[in-house]
């Protein structure tokens, strides 16, 4: 007899752990989540929130800068620091009484399978609990990537919770990586005062992005002082005294007082006991559209799987794993594509937001990847500076936006808008995609004058209409 006994336990309680049991429970099912950390996971504390609660005052202010006649004055770090705290204080106690609150089961500890519909709980103090549950659900998000860097394990590298953390901005910051964290947090210590190498291995910034997209973001870098290298690895770290010494590909060194891993990320699958019910540890698991990985019992969401590894996605497929485990515990049919029960917008429609100065929001896909996946498209773009909107909202405004058309149904699948203040823009074009808006329908949703939703006008009007 199990200590335990729901119909739904979630190993993990993220952002994405957390929804999949309140959709659950919310419908009428008994649901218990396993939480080896804090409550809230990864996004809450060390990621998402506090991220952009360094980067928002530092674009505001570049903002301010850029418009003749208002002032912003200098950037009060200590204020910016305690303002990121009032958001990302490591303190549980909120979220994890929300869970109770809402009649979910929390139990603290570490999680693994023991065999099918089988969890044991670890606690911190060495007990075990264990649980049995009709439906077993993987959301146990992703840690840091370590690239094989020599030395790189003895420095005393920061990950993404030291570099969110932060009590005082170092004055100097060499980061690994010029992906999505990479170029957030160089925007945020650049500003903050830092001064910031940028390491990339590849030939440009953001790589999952419009081409473009990436050059704005390193000129913009480049012009507050960012030291970017470009198509050079990071083949050896030591320390020296107070500093990072950092040697390159190129045989350069680069000294400073941190180093920043933000080399991608790695599922959270090692310790997990997938072995005991026939998978590999150490890999995502690939989940089905409904985010079945086994039978109809065990299924995988977030960062955990091999879907998109965005908040907002993980809660997408959070509502539909919810929604999938109601309809089997009620015998019913799952529906199709487009239904509560296949997270189809993963192939179709991941939108995102990197909240550099310029910001890029974009959505679904990039020429080259709709070329790649054998769409017939053609790309058109088009300078937001030049709408009304564009040029009051700054001077000189720095930013475009694509849309990607596939030309045989005249139907947008992919949109990238670059700029200041663009993040919301992208809305607009996901309900496009998801919607198969035609273009011949999308000409009468007639945008305002004058904001910068005009030059949706003007991207149609270049692609022929
Ligand atoms: C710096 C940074 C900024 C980001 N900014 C954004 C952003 O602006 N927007 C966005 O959409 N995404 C952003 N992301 C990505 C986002 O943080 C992740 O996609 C999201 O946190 C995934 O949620 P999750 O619930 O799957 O995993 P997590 O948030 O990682 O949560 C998983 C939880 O599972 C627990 N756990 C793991 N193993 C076990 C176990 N065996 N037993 C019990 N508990 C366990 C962990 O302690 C953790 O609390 C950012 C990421 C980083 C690193
Ligand atoms: N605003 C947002 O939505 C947001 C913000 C931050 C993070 N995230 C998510 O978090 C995840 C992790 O972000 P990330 O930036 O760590 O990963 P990433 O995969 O976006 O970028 C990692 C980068 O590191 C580079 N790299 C890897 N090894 C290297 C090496 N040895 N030397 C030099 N460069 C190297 C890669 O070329 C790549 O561009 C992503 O999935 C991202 O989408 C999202």
């Amino acid at each position: 007899m199990a200590d335990l006994d729901v119909d739904v336990v979630v190993i993990g309680a993220g952002p994405v752990g957390e929804n999949v049991a309140d959709r659950a429970h919310q419908q009428g099912l008994s649901a218990a989540v396993v939480e080896a950390g804090l409550v809230g996971g990864e996004c809450s504390y060390y990621a998402c929130i506090p991220s952009k609660a360094l980067l928002r005052p530092v674009d505001l202010k570049a903002a301010v800068d850029r418009m003749p006649g208002v002032d912003a004055g200098p950037i009060d770090v200590a204020a910016v620091l305690a303002r990121r705290d009032q958001f990302a204080n490591p303190d549980d106690s909120g979220q994890a009484d929300w869970l109770s609150g809402a009649g979910i089961t929390l139990l603290r500890g570490h999680g693994r399978l023991t065999g099918e519909r089988a969890v044991e709980v670890t606690h911190d103090d060495g007990t075990t609990t264990s649980v049995s549950a009709r439906n077993v659900v993987v959301a146990t998000g992703s840690v840091p990537a370590s690239p094989p860097v020599d030395g790189i394990a003895d420095v005393g590298a920061w990950t993404n919770r030291e570099a969110t953390q932060v009590k005082e901005i170092p004055s100097s910051l060499v980061i690994l990586g010029g992906g999505v964290v990479g170029v957030e947090m160089a925007t945020a210590y650049q500003r903050l005062g830092a001064r910031v190498t940028l390491v990339q291995h590849g030939e440009r910034l953001v790589p999952g992005t419009e081409p473009e997209a990436g050059r704005r973001v390193q000129a913009s870098l480049e012009a507050d002082g960012v030291d970017i290298r470009l198509g050079t690895s990071m083949t050896a770290v030591r320390r020296d005294g107070d500093e990072v010494v950092a040697t390159l590909g190129d045989g350069s060194e680069v000294r400073a007082a941190e180093l920043l891993v933000a080399a991608g990320r790695r599922s959270t699958t090692d310790d997990l006991g997938l072995e005991t019910v026939g998978l590999e540890p150490g890999k995502p698991l690939a989940a089905d559209d409904s985010t079945t990985v086994l039978g109809d019992w065990l299924y995988a969401v977030g960062d955990a799987s091999t879907g998109a590894k965005l908040t907002h996605m993980g809660k997408y497929q959070a509502r539909i794993c919810g929604d999938v485990v109601v309809a089997r515990s009620r015998g019913e049919e799952l529906g199709g594509r487009y239904s509560k029960h296949a997270a189809t917008a993963e192939q179709t429609a991941v939108p995102q937001v990197i909240f550099t100065d310029p910001q890029i929001a974009a959505v679904g896909h990039t020429e080259a990847s709709a070329r790649d996946a054998g769409l017939s498209v053609r790309a058109v773009s088009y300078e937001i500076g030049s709408v009304a909107g564009g040029s009051l909202q700054a001077d000189d405004y720095d930013g475009f936006a694509t849309i990607v058309v596939d030309t045989e149904r005249e139907v947008i699948v992919g949109a990238t808008f670059v700029g200041q203040d663009v993040a919301d823009m992208v809305h607009a074009a996901t309900i496009a995609v998801v919607g198969e808006v035609p273009l011949s329908r999308l000409w009468h949703a007639v945008p305002s004058f004058p904001t910068m939703s005009e030059v949706w006008l003007r991207l149609l009007e270049a692609y022929g209409m």
